[in-house]
């Protein structure tokens, strides 16, 4: 209900109707939103951007799908809490690889990787390193059972080569062994100084290794907001806590009441403080928000007239330093479309956002002229800033040096009416889709219990509650469409 001349829109009905503000359109978002208008509460959506989906960005403007956010299902099986969502929609996934380890989402099958002066490095070189690196890892295992103070994983690495002078890389073997590092880091979207030894893999890894969403994530993304009443550039302010209500306001000034509130913007969003709670969060939840890390990574989309470049599913530059190695996704190989996507992580995905577009996408032809001189200009290109975007202020979160792999449950639970969910607020699936939708249904459920217990009388309300996406979803199984098995 609109209050006339006070900016208020009460969504709470005066008939026993429970109802709900949720704060952002990512697959947290609208999961929660989608799950509880099926439990029958009265949903609004308020989104800061001009557009749903987050750090879903399915961009068209080539003519064809471009994801400049999440691109990939991480986990190819039917335990997926996105598969059976996916499955329904007949979308396509083109999987790259079978490998469920964060080290993997290629396997090493199609690709060619390059020295900075243009030269192929040998399969043999790549395969090799590659099990050292393993190896190397597997070792860092021993420094952290040894001590019981985190420290970086670039600090155990350099430990174990001091340890095991056999596994220590010269050369170009050594460049090879830095891009590995520099994958990894692509993973974390951070740098290997300020990962942790103690947590790093702490993330639950899916079976059925990674898919690439042949038509983009929008659709999906489309399905879940169908019907559901989203407000877009409404970018909240505040959040106010009364005792069976809560108030929201927004830029403009206008505020909007209801039952509950599900929060599922961006953990740096919350970290710059660009949302007011009143009262104040709990210690425990606002020393969650300062402790959890966020790293950053991008993509720079190149569209060009024809393809001039290795049949391969990935090209690789290595370099003597993890910053100077390089990655292109070929597009062209999954999609069909001439694209290559240059992804930068950590260190070197600020400093790109800190340069203009031209001259960031011109750095990233830069990478690829070094290896192949013949390159022709792109036609096209496209960016993403999610470390500088005042909507996101990060990529995605990962496990940083000496805090606890608990601060992710710490940030989900609920403080009185008000409920959290995100990729970060997920302990399992960290950083991920399908982990950011799992949160969203959990808050849902709890939002929905809670408020229905407030209203005391359960059975004199009158809902019609389903089973919400996944489960609804399972039941009606349709296998996943997966190419190059
Ligand atoms: C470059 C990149 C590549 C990735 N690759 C993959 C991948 O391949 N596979 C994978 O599983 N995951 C990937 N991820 C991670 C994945 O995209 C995220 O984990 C997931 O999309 C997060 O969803 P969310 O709902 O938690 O947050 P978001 O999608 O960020 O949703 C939060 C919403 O809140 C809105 N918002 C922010 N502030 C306010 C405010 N003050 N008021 C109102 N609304 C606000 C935002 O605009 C946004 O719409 C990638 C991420 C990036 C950036």
């Amino acid at each position: 209900m609109e209050k006339q001349g006070s900016h208020v829109s009460n969504i709470r009905r005066k008939s026993l109707s429970p109802s709900v503000i949720v704060i952002g359109s990512g697959f947290a978002g609208l999961a929660a939103a989608h799950a509880l208008k099926n439990a029958s509460f009265k949903v609004v959506v308020l989104e800061s951007r001009d557009r749903i989906g987050g750090r879903i960005c399915t961009d068209f403007s080539f003519g064809f799908p471009v994801d400049l956010g999440a691109s990939w299902l991480h986990g190819v099986c039917e335990e997926n809490p996105l598969a059976p969502l996916i499955g329904r929609l007949g979308l396509p996934l083109y999987r790259t690889s079978g490998d469920d380890s964060v080290l993997y989402d290629h396997d090493l099958e199609s690709y060619a990787l390059f020295d900075t002066n243009g030269h192929q490095v040998p399969p043999e070189l790549v395969q090799k390193i590659g099990e050292v690196f393993e190896t190397i890892l597997k070792e860092t295992d021993k420094i952290r059972k040894e001590n019981s103070k985190d420290m970086s994983i670039a600090k155990a690495i350099a430990i174990v080569l001091e340890r095991n002078p056999h596994l220590r890389q010269e050369g170009l073997a050594h460049d090879v062994l830095q891009w590995y590092l520099c994958r990894m880091e692509g993973w974390f979207a951070t740098d290997a100084e300020t990962i942790s030894l103690q947590s790093w893999d702490k993330e639950v890894l899916l079976p059925g290794g990674h898919g690439l969403m042949v038509r983009g994530y929008r659709p999906v993304i489309n399905t879940l907001a169908k019907g559901i009443d989203i407000r877009l550039r409404h970018r909240v302010t505040q959040v106010v806590r009364n005792n069976n209500s809560v108030e929201v306001m927004v830029e403009s000034g206008k505020t909007f009441v209801a039952d509950a509130a599900v929060v599922t913007v961006p953990v740096g969003v919350l970290k710059a403080n660009a949302i007011t709670f009143v009262p104040r969060l709990p210690d425990w939840k606002e020393e969650a928000i300062r402790d959890l890390s966020v790293g950053t990574e991008n993509k720079i989309a190149l569209h060009f007239e024809r393809v001039f470049w290795p049949n391969v599913e990935f090209i690789g530059v290595v370099s003597s330093t993890t910053y100077g190695c390089s990655y292109f996704l070929n597009l062209h190989k999954a999609t069909g479309y001439p694209v290559l996507v240059y992804m930068p992580a950590g260190q070197l995905a600020h400093d790109l956002e800190k340069l203009s577009d031209e001259a960031a996408a011109k750095f990233a032809f830069s990478q690829l002229q070094k290896i192949l001189p013949d390159a022709c200009e792109p036609i096209q290109y496209l960016l993403s800033h999610w470390g500088t975007d005042e909507s996101s202020l990060g990529s995605y979160t990962y496990d940083g040096v000496g805090k606890s792999h608990d601060l992710f449950e710490k940030l989900r639970i609920p403080v009185d009416n008000l409920f959290f969910a995100g990729e970060a607020t997920c302990i399992k699936y960290t950083g991920t889709v399908h982990g950011a939708f799992s949160t969203g249904l959990k808050a849902a459920e709890e939002c929905r219990m809670r408020v229905l217990e407030r209203y005391g009388d359960l059975s004199k309300l009158e809902m019609t509650f389903h089973p919400v996406t996944a489960e609804e979803a399972a039941s009606v199984s349709v296998p996943l469409l997966i190419s190059r098995l």
